[in-house]
């Protein structure tokens, strides 16, 4: 019999902070069960030594997101604080693209991230443009994996992250394990992807055999009983690398639109409160935004079955989403769940979407979205020197 591991499945967090997915647990038991930890202690430093004479380390790979770290980054920094053994360090490699190109000169806005509370050690800042190559990034990630040895590498499981984790892999190569769902007693579960024929046994391995673990959602708990070192590094700009047989055409932005909703990073969401889609439409545009709808907007002819969002149309996990004229149903709420922050424009205090939502305007959908494209487009007619007004800093401030 095949057994499949369901990520959602029952699990609980062990005291050490990682996942441990619960067998044959009940419906009750459905859902994170955090354990009881007290952390009312002020928290110290993991490792007694500056990262540089560490015994060893554990290496993550990270690419952060508009200059912070999102959840899933975060999980797999702490996996790598609770698994490294007392005398290594946590060493975080991360790509940086508004880096400073002084090696060793520290980076104002990494400066932002609060690496010793994350669990970090060591975080080494890698200076990439967009001209950089995933194969350029990927040489400069395994020549810093070679100097830095680690004993085990980490790196979420997906997108920029998952690649760069595969290529390292293939390169050096490593012994990977993808789709991690649980670490524990030693050993990792990783997602089964339900082969013909695959024994139970298939989805689990023991940890000292494995180089690479590219974690998914979740592995582990981001609050930690210890901080990191919290030092900051500057790495040199890697080389940029000429591929044979390839000419690099530079850098062409795509159009929001058309872009898979699931892979969106800011979504124009209409409801049942939009009767006026033309002008919703060229509000997207002007905002650059993906489009996406209600089941009852869709339902009624207004938008595209591919662009229904919720539980039986798109999850989508934008770092942006702004909801016109939606209640708020739960079925919608379901496919924004991930999303980072939700705007919403509805004259109902009391739709659901409002209390979903960071900030609501009570106003007329058509009223605003009028007024909000006028603004765009007053700014874009405006003279850049207008708009080029620098933003004073916050420590100016
Ligand atoms: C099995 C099942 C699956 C479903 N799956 C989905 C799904 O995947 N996705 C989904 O979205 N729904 C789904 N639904 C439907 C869901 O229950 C709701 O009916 C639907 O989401 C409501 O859409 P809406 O919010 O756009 O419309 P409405 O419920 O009509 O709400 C419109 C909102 O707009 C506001 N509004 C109206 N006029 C204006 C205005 N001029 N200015 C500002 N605000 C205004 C109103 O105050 C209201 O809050 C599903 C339902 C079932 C039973």
């Amino acid at each position: 019999m095949i057994r499949r591991v369901d990520p959602r499945r029952p699990a609980l967090i062990t005291p050490q902070g990682l996942r441990r997915i619960v067998l044959g647990g009940t419906e009750g038991e459905r859902g994170l069960r955090l354990a009881a930890v007290s952390h009312a202690t002020a928290k110290r430093p993991r490792l007694a030594l500056p990262s540089e004479r560490a015994a060893g380390c554990l290496l993550v790979l990270v690419h952060p997101d508009s200059g912070s770290l999102d959840e899933h980054a975060r999980e797999a920094i702490a996996a790598a604080a609770l698994l490294a053994r007392p005398d290594e360090a946590v060493v975080v490699l991360m790509p940086w693209p508004q880096a400073p190109v002084t090696p060793g000169a520290p980076d104002p806005q990494a400066g932002a991230l609060d690496a010793a509370a994350l669990g970090i050690d060591r975080l080494e800042l890698l200076p990439v443009n967009e001209a950089l190559s995933p194969e350029a990034l990927a040489d400069a990630v395994a020549a810093r994996w070679q100097t830095l040895a680690p004993r085990l590498t980490l790196a979420p499981d997906r997108g920029d992250d998952g690649d760069l984790g595969r290529r390292l892999a293939v390169r050096q190569p490593l012994a990977c394990a993808a789709g991690v769902v649980e670490i524990a007693d030693g050993r990792v579960r990783v997602r089964d992807l339900g082969g013909v024929g695959r024994a139970a046994a298939d989805a689990t391995a023991a940890l000292d055999g494995l180089d690479l673990l590219l974690l998914e959602r979740q592995v582990a708990r981001t609050e930690l009983p210890f901080t990191g070192l919290g030092e900051r590094q500057m790495l040199p700009a890697p080389a940029p690398r000429a591929l044979p047989g390839r000419v690099d055409l530079g850098v062409v932005a795509g159009q929001a639109q058309q872009v898979a909703l699931e892979e969106a990073d800011f979504i124009l969401a209409a409801g049942n409160g939009v009767t006026d889609v033309k002008l919703f439409l060229e509000l997207a545009e002007a905002l650059g935004a993906a489009v996406g709808a209600s089941r009852v907007a869709v339902d009624d002819g207004r938008f595209a079955r591919s662009q229904q969002i919720g539980a039986t149309g798109r999850t989508v996990q934008a770092r942006g989403y702004l909801a016109m004229g939606i209640s708020g149903a739960v079925q919608h709420l379901q496919g924004i769940r991930e999303c980072r922050h939700v705007l919403a424009v509805n004259t109902d205090v009391s739709a659901p979407m409002v209390q979903r939502a960071e900030l609501t305007v009570v106003e007329d959908v058509q009223a605003l979205m009028r007024e909000l494209l006028a603004l765009l487009q007053a700014e874009r007619a405006a003279p850049p020197a207008a708009s080029s007004t620098p933003i004073p800093s916050l420590k100016a401030a």
